[in-house]
């Protein structure tokens, strides 16, 4: 079983392929899995340390409004196709899926001209520009919201499934205590998380100083990944506050299992994955959405958890260092209220979306072995009856030649 995997530029696209992957190679350790990404993507530095190949392909999104830059975006568009039908016809996938990101774009594209068997995974309630444009074009789009399915081009209804978003199984496998036995966290602190999607968020950042001076005093464990991009200046900003062990800044979180499983409360941003994640584990949240997000679908997904009960929204613009620290700690200090937000987060999480999503997949591969076998069948009752009949046949050579294949 060969499967080519595309997704790229953050992480909400990068790990549900990898989910996938993984999924995939528990129940057919023999598949070979290959990935295609951009060098410059997060997957560039994620699908390697998940011990996947990844081809390397040049695609870049464009500006939605008329820029020159846009006309080099063009010819990179081409050679993008033109890198991804190599790596198709070379790799001879029996099945491609992409999870989002403009590289899926490409990849899937030449897979579906070559008539290989084609599925997007669709993460967000409002549908991406490449994932709209692929879902004419694909065998299945797997989505993650019912309401998303109106917001797909008329005519690619029947293709829509309806599965959640995919978690990855050691998330879905960690549990508390022997995660805060990971950490050295010991059962009587309170512990907090914090990041803001896979790059970070500035505005959480700013807000975070002040929450980080109040957890030091109270003595709160607490795990806050910056972003990679905001990291310098942000530990220079605390660089006079002293840190104990169990309270760490990171620019990136490697073991988001272990600091998810640990937590009695996550501050993030409203990434359709980290809400999957959150929610997966049944954890109290409070929700900042990153705003000027396509479709603002970040507070529309901040909003559904609030509604539900298992997290509290605060928007960027009202965000300040005050309120949230007053939501921090006014969440930690009311247990009662943890309880219920974290019951209410169990009930929104979907853990089997990933079983959802390796179920349909494998019964498009089935589908298609079973019709590549009913071809060859075909294929070998024409050879049978045509060179029975026609001894002075024209087409004899090629029959010969479908013969020994
Ligand atoms: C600004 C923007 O448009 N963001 C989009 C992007 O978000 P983004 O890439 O931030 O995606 P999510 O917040 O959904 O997921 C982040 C992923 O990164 C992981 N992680 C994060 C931080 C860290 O330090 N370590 C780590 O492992 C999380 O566990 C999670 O698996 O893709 C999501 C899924 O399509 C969308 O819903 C988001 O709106």
């Amino acid at each position: 079983m060969k499967v080519l995997l595309s997704g790229g530029g953050t992480g909400g696209h990068v790990y549900p392929a990898i989910a996938i992957a993984n999924r995939i190679k528990e129940e057919h350790p023999e598949a070979e899995i290959v990935f295609v990404g951009t060098a410059k993507g997060i997957e560039s530095e994620i699908v390697p340390k998940y011990g996947y190949e990844l081809k390397t392909v040049t695609v870049q999104g464009f500006k939605r409004k008329i820029d020159f830059d846009n006309v080099k975006r063009v010819f990179k568009l081409f050679k993008g196709l033109e890198q991804s039908r190599r790596v198709v016809k070379k790799f001879k996938p029996d099945l491609v899926i992409g999870t989002g990101g403009y590289v899926s774009g490409p990849v899937l594209f030449n897979a579906s001209m070559n008539k290989v068997p084609t599925v997007i995974h669709e993460q967000n309630s409002f549908p991406g520009v490449t994932n709209k444009i692929l879902a004419k074009m694909v065998t299945k789009v797997l989505t993650s919201f019912e309401d998303s399915h109106q917001r797909f081009p008329e005519g690619t209804r029947d293709k829509l499934v309806l599965t959640g978003n995919p978690v990855r199984k050691e998330i879905l496998m960690a549990r508390k205590n022997s995660a805060r036995r990971n950490l050295g966290i010991t059962e009587d602190k309170k512990m907090v998380l914090c990041y803001g999607g896979s790059g970070g968020s500035e505005d959480i950042n700013n807000a975070m100083k002040l929450v980080i001076e109040n957890m030091v005093k109270d003595d709160i464990a607490f795990i806050f990944a910056t972003g990679k991009y905001y990291y310098e200046e942000f530990s220079n900003s605390i660089s006079d506050i002293q840190l104990k062990p169990y309270q760490r800044v990171v620019p990136y979180l490697e073991d988001m299992a272990n600091a998810l499983a640990a937590s009695d409360l996550v501050i993030g941003s409203a990434g359709a994955i980290s809400l999957a994640e959150i929610t997966a584990l049944g954890k109290p949240s409070i929700i900042i959405p990153k705003a000027y997000t396509a479709e603002n679908h970040q507070e529309y997904n901040a909003k559904s958890i609030e509604k539900q009960g298992a997290g509290i929204a605060i928007l960027e613009k009202d965000l300040t260092p005050q309120n949230l620290n007053e939501t921090v700690f006014k969440l930690l200090g009311d247990k009662e209220k943890l309880i219920d937000m974290a019951n209410a987060s169990m009930e929104i999480g979907k853990p089997e979306a990933i079983d959802l999503i390796y179920n349909e997949i494998m019964n498009i591969y089935k589908a298609n072995n079973k019709q590549k076998v009913s071809n060859k069948k075909e294929n070998k009752k024409e050879v049978v009856e045509t060179s029975q009949g026609s001894e002075n046949n024209e087409s004899e050579p090629k029959i010969i030649g479908i013969k020994k294949k």
